[in-house]
């Protein structure tokens, strides 16, 4: 199903240089500790001292003992080696780091103001490890606050823990946390515990160890599993969108949006998990026969954006899960509460323990385990193209598959001939959605200067409409941006547009307390106005940089060949549009545009049957569709010879 419902570039870019920089050489190079179980515990001493109760669900129990156990036969015939028994122990070890760090009572998140003790009771006393590590370090305990808990009628899909192993672990080794904001209020709305090497070493080994498991569940078994998370998710819409407005900003109608195509994403590759298919080959010579058989890649490292909190998981999870890869998931940090609600219900739809996993807190020392771990076999990634190049670096250095999908920076172009209603109503919607801050956004409008000022006052027209607020507010259209930085950068590049000669048309500034949706709490917010700039010019960082944010500049052309020039000239390739009732045109343009993805006369070019993805710097390999589950699968040869004596 297409979703497109009415870019923080500065704050990813911000970001993004302070996550590279902590990623650096020396990160990168750095041997991971070797886990205790390595030097003084066999696999089975170490395991069997994990070994827990089975799921009360009745899922498939994956205990740490078990879960070992079951990891045995798939190390003995792929690689009989030391270094396969090591890796079996290191998996146990882990298994039980998870299982001992988790061994919690059933979560009763903290609420901010209402201390409820929780994380490992002390004998007799109501006082927990929490409380000491607080105590100890200074440092927050994990909580929710009151304003989310009342937003949501299932508490249980929030929690403040990641999932390992299928236990959730709500204290880090180092009992850090870190805080979730709402971006339309500025209010601390969780704090969790800030994981990282070791949670995810314990969760990549969780990973691993059940890999032999679930690559062998029946395709139609998974594919079940797969179809009851779509349910569950579809009947927790409501919570789901309240968490995702509250922690990303966009207006609950979009929050919807995404999650009917995230939730569409599920179903898909529910369908395609049992359509997996080889090849027989015709054979040179008849003394043999060849076939090509497809088979999961094994454990995945999936690391996805704050944007789409939702449907950048989906797309990358459910088409592993579907293919028989087991994930290690890790959410950006600002939006982490959707990612934690979707596990839950993955768990809900009986995923088997370890299968899904979700990791979350310290970027850069989570990234570097997961891209360095020979274990890891694909890394899905959706962010920055600052990030990515660096995730590149590193998966090239140990040749693992890897799918990118980076920065963009559209453009529109509506020619002489176009349906002007359709293109204004067109670039608004695409350019504003999510308040600017969707990888296809309308980034850069080019304008054929015959029609130019009469698409202009459609394009000013419709922004006038729109209504800034607290997303959660209903007839909100157009909500925060996500950080402080991120509004940094939007004003940059709007004062970079005036002082360059551009025409302020509309915004230009943060509204005011009074303007906006949402009372006085969105005062704290991180509002800008939608702005519209005419007379823009390829001087300015508008036409060079991803804006990330509620702005359109309108630049001129005056032939189809400037124009293609004009959109061609980014080193990003992802999503174009334009405009025109001119078949010839319409075949001529479509084919000349360098990007991924090009919607004619359609800005809601989203589905989940259709290819989604970037050329030149904006991404390797695609998502979605039946193109998707590819990049979770391996190409095997097998050649039989028919040569031999009976
Ligand atoms: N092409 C697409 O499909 C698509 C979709 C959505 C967003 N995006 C792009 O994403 C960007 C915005 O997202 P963002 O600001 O969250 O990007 P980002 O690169 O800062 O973060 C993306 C993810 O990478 C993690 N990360 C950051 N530093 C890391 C490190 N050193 N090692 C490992 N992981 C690290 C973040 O925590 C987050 O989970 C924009 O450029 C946007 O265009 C692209
Ligand atoms: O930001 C990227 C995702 C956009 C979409 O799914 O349409």
């Amino acid at each position: 199903m297409p979703y497109c419902s009415a870019g923080a570039g500065a704050g990813a870019g911000d970001r993004t240089a302070a996550s590279a920089q902590a990623m650096g050489p020396t990160a990168s190079t750095a041997p991971p500790a070797p886990g205790p179980a390595e030097s003084s515990h066999s696999a089975s001493a170490s395991a069997s001292t994990s070994a827990s109760a089975p799921s009360p669900s009745g899922r498939m129990a994956h205990t740490a003992a078990g879960a070992a156990a079951a990891a045995r036969p798939f190390h003995l015939t792929t690689a009989a080696t030391t270094a396969s028994a090591r890796g079996l122990a290191r998996a146990a070890h882990h298994l039980s780091l998870a299982a001992a760090s988790a061994a919690l009572p059933a979560p009763t998140p903290h609420v901010y103001g209402q201390p409820v003790p929780y994380g490992v009771r002390h004998k007799g006393t109501a006082r927990t490890n929490l409380d000491e590590a607080a105590q100890a370090t200074g440092l927050s305990k994990p909580a929710v606050s009151p304003e989310l808990l009342a937003r949501v009628t299932d508490q249980r899909l929030i929690r403040t823990a990641g999932l390992i192993g299928g236990k959730w672990t709500e204290v880090s080794s180092d009992k850090s946390t870190f805080e979730v904001k709402n971006p339309a209020t500025g209010a601390v709305i969780a704090t969790l515990p800030r994981m990282r090497a070791d949670e995810t070493r314990a969760a990549i080994a969780a990973a691993h160890a059940v890999l032999p498991q679930w690559r062998a569940t029946p395709a139609r078994d998974r594919a079940a599993i797969l179809r009851k998370w779509h349910d569950l998710i579809l009947a927790h819409k409501a919570d789901i969108a309240a968490l995702m407005t509250a922690e990303c900003g966009k207006p609950t109608a979009e929050a919807l949006a995404e999650i009917a195509g995230g939730a569409a994403s599920v179903d898909w590759f529910a369908g395609e998990a049992v359509r997996v298919a080889g090849d027989v080959l015709e054979p040179p010579s008849r003394d043999r026969r060849m076939v090509v058989i497809k088979q999961p890649v094994g454990v995945v490292g999936a690391i996805t954006p704050w944007n789409f909190p939702m449907s950048m998981i989906t797309r990358k999870v459910a088409p592993a899960l579907a293919a028989g890869c087991t994930v290690v998931l890790k959410p950006a940090e600002l939006t982490p509460l959707t990612a934690i609600a979707l596990a839950e219900l993955a768990e809900r739809a009986g995923l088997p323990d370890g299968v899904l996993n979700l990791v979350m807190g310290d970027a850069p020392a989570i990234g570097h385990e997961l891209v360095h771990s020979d274990t890891v076999r694909k890394i899905g990634f959706t962010g920055s193209t600052a990030v990515g190049k660096m995730l590149a670096a590193a998966a090239g250095a140990g040749v693992k598959r890897l799918s990118l999908e980076l920065g963009g920076n559209a453009p529109v172009l509506v020619f002489e001939d176009a349906d002007l209603e359709l293109a204004a109503r067109g670039i608004v919607a695409s350019a504003l959605r999510n308040a600017g801050q969707t990888c296809i956004c309308a980034n850069r409008v080019f304008v054929h200067t015959a029609v130019y000022d009469k698409l202009a006052e459609a394009v000013v027209g419709l922004v006038r409409k729109l209504k800034v607020g607290d997303g959660a507010e209903a007839g909100v259209t157009l909500g925060p941006l996500i950080t402080p930085a991120a509004l940094e950068k939007v004003t940059a590049h709007v004062n970079d547009a005036v002082a360059k000669g551009g025409k302020l048309l509309v915004g230009g500034a943060r509204p005011e307390a009074g303007q906006l949706a949402g009372g006085a709490g969105a005062a704290g917010g991180n509002f800008f106005a939608p702005t519209v700039i005419g007379e823009a010019t390829i001087e300015m960082r508008c036409f060079k940089e991803e804006t990330f944010g509620p702005l359109i500049p309108l630049f001129r052309f005056s032939s189809d060949e400037e124009a293609v020039l004009l959109a061609n000239t980014t080193e990003y390739g992802l999503a174009a549009y334009f405009y025109t009732r001119d078949l010839a045109r319409a075949w001529r343009v479509a084919e000349e545009l360098e990007f991924g993805m090009v919607g004619l006369n359609e800005v809601a070019i989203t589905s989940e049957v259709a290819p989604f993805g970037g050329l030149k710097q904006s991404g390797l390999g695609r998502e979605q569709s039946v193109y998707g589950i590819g990049e979770f699968l391996d190409i095997k040869y097998i050649c039989m010879g028919l040569n031999y004596s009976s």
